[in-house]
């Protein structure tokens, strides 16, 4: 079972009310809970945001309990000695909620419109919570759309109020808070890619809820996970053998490129280097050998016959001699009936771009459904355009839940690659997800996903588990990318880059 379940669970708004109901069946009064909440959000509050430099504050008070922790911030912050007002652009609320309204004024903090909030040197969204099931229109939504014409930072308490709780959708209209403060467990709409340009910089508050609580309503089987990023440090770097030698360290055989897409096998080739795998070969087209020997002169680059500038065929390779192959790279379609043949082999497989595009164009019979008679374990790494290709009999249904049914339609690890990149692997009878909450856009550029492939190719050989490969290698990618873009800027994280940073990286600083 998964160490420190409320860090890394994933909950919708009925899991977390289930949660919440069984906390206060066993004795914790309502409005203990949400004093409590509410202090840690302002303790994480001041820490972030001091009164030196955060005088006036606003808060933002909706009718429902997501109200009624912003109203237990305001009084504390007012408190503290800040300058503090409350807009609520509603008549009526939950009685918890009015209750601390009536002792907010009774403090002589400010009830104010609107506009009286421009000034303010941070707004704190207390609107909606996990309650909203509608969506937003009238003076709510204008007010929304006001403060986020506004060019002050934003708090927003559990979620951007707007946003729905579990499939992240914006309804109608949605705060673009700074920072999002995520109540209890994480909430499954926060980890969308929809919810992204909304949600900020994202944290949990824990407030102690019992493990008990989270198994009775999560259950053992619980499918949703988020991969902590403080994880990376148990993983990377691969502690050598101090008496190794180069073959146990791993031989990796990277099936990449074309005379059209030449530059994706380097990048390949730069990312399984990046990994300290003992040997790594190259099937290339016999015309790209001149180039890669010369970029890669510590691989073994092996030249294949050609048909229009892509591989025709693989010379007689005896396949046991590799811990993994890592196919697709910037491959071309043409190379179609080389990838049939590596999906026959009996080696643990990494799947990529033209790889993927081949298994799509393949019958069912030979291709798809083959997977599942795989010895060893293939990790596919789609984009979602590749994945509808693959699968599009899903390209209608929500992404994670398309993942967990492509995974079990495969019985293979799907890694699928977008801003909150998703792996789902075989579990039981149904599938994992574990989602990467942390990347970076600079990440958005031609080659950027043949360097993972490459390393994923490269952990794969070294002995690593094809779900540990799979989570490892995104965090490495999508970490790196973030030091180095801290660096270079957004702008600045090219693929050649990036390949060459990812072990000083490794090097020099992991999340603390
Ligand atoms: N996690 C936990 O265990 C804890 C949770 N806590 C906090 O409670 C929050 C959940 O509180 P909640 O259930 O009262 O819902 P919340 O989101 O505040 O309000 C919904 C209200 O808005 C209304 N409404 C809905 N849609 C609307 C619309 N489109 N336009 C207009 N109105 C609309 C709806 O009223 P209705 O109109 O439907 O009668 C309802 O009253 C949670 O996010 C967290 O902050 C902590 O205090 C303690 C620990
Ligand atoms: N907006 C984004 N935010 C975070 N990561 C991104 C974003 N866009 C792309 N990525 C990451 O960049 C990589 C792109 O891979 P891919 O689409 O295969 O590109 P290519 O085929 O050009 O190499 C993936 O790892 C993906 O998760
Ligand atoms: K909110």
């Amino acid at each position: 079972m998964i160490d420190c379940l409320s860090s890394q669970a994933i909950a919708t708004a009925a899991q977390m009310q289930a949660i919440e109901n069984l906390i206060f069946q066993a004795g914790m009064p309502v409005a203990a809970l949400m004093e409590k909440v509410a202090l840690r959000i302002t303790q994480r509050l001041t820490e972030l945001y001091p009164a030196r430099n955060y005088r006036r504050i606003g808060i933002l008070v909706g009718s429902g309990h997501n109200g009624g922790d912003a109203l237990v911030v305001a009084r504390e912050l007012h408190h503290q000695g800040r300058q503090v007002r409350i807009y609520t652009p509603f008549a009526k609320s939950k009685p918890l909620t009015r209750v601390h309204g009536c002792y907010a004024k009774s403090l002589g903090i400010p009830f104010v419109d609107l506009e009286a909030l421009q000034d303010c040197d941070l707004i704190v969204d207390g609107i909606f919570g996990f309650g909203l099931e509608r969506d937003v229109t009238g003076d709510v939504a204008i007010a929304i759309h006001t403060i986020n014409n506004w060019q002050i930072p934003i708090l927003s308490i559990d979620l951007p109020s707007g946003l729905h709780t579990d499939h992240g959708k914006v309804m109608g209209i949605a705060i673009r808070a700074t920072h999002t403060f995520c109540l209890g467990l994480w909430k499954r709409g926060l980890l969308t890619e929809s919810a992204t340009p909304y949600v900020g910089k994202l944290e949990r508050i824990g407030f102690d809820i019992p493990e008990q609580f989270i198994h009775q309503v999560l259950g053992d089987q619980h499918p949703l996970w988020r991969i902590e990023p403080q994880i990376l440090r148990d993983r990377l770097p691969i502690v050598r053998n101090p008496i190794a030698h180069k073959y146990e360290i791993g031989h990796l055989l990277l099936v990449v490129g074309s005379q059209q897409y030449g530059g994706a096998a380097l990048l390949a080739a730069m990312g399984a280097k990046a990994t300290g795998v003992g040997m790594l070969s190259i099937a290339v087209p016999h015309s790209l050998k001149p180039l890669i020997l010369v970029q890669v002169p510590d691989a073994l680059v092996i030249g294949c016959p050609e048909t229009a500038g892509a591989i025709a065929e693989l010379p007689n390779l005896d396949f046991a001699k590799y811990q993994a192959i890592a196919c697709g790279c910037g491959l071309s379609l043409e190379a179609m009936p080389v990838v049939k043949q590596i999906i026959d082999s009996d080696r643990p497989l990494i799947l990529d771009a033209d790889g993927l595009n081949a298994l799509a164009s393949l019958d069912r019979a030979t291709g798809l459904d083959q997977l599942q008679n795989r010895k060893n374990s293939v990790i596919l790494t789609p984009h979602w355009g590749e994945f509808c290709r693959l699968f599009p009999d899903l390209r209608t249904v929500e992404r994670i839940e398309a993942l967990q049914r492509a995974v079990t339609l495969t019985q293979s690890t799907i890694l699928l690659k977008g801003s909150k990149t998703a792996i789902a692997f075989p579990h039981n009878t149904s599938s994992q997800v574990w989602i990467n909450p942390e990347s970076t856009p600079a990440l958005a550029r031609g080659g950027s996903g043949d360097v993972l492939a490459g390393m994923l190719g490269g952990l794969l050989a070294q002995g690593m588990a094809a779900n540990d490969v799979a989570i490892a290698g995104t965090l490495w990618h999508s970490q790196a990318a973030i030091w180095l873009a801290k660096q270079r800027t957004e702008m600045g994280v090219d693929p050649v880059t990036l390949a060459q940073s990812l072990l000083p990286f490794l090097g020099q600083e992991l999340p603390v």
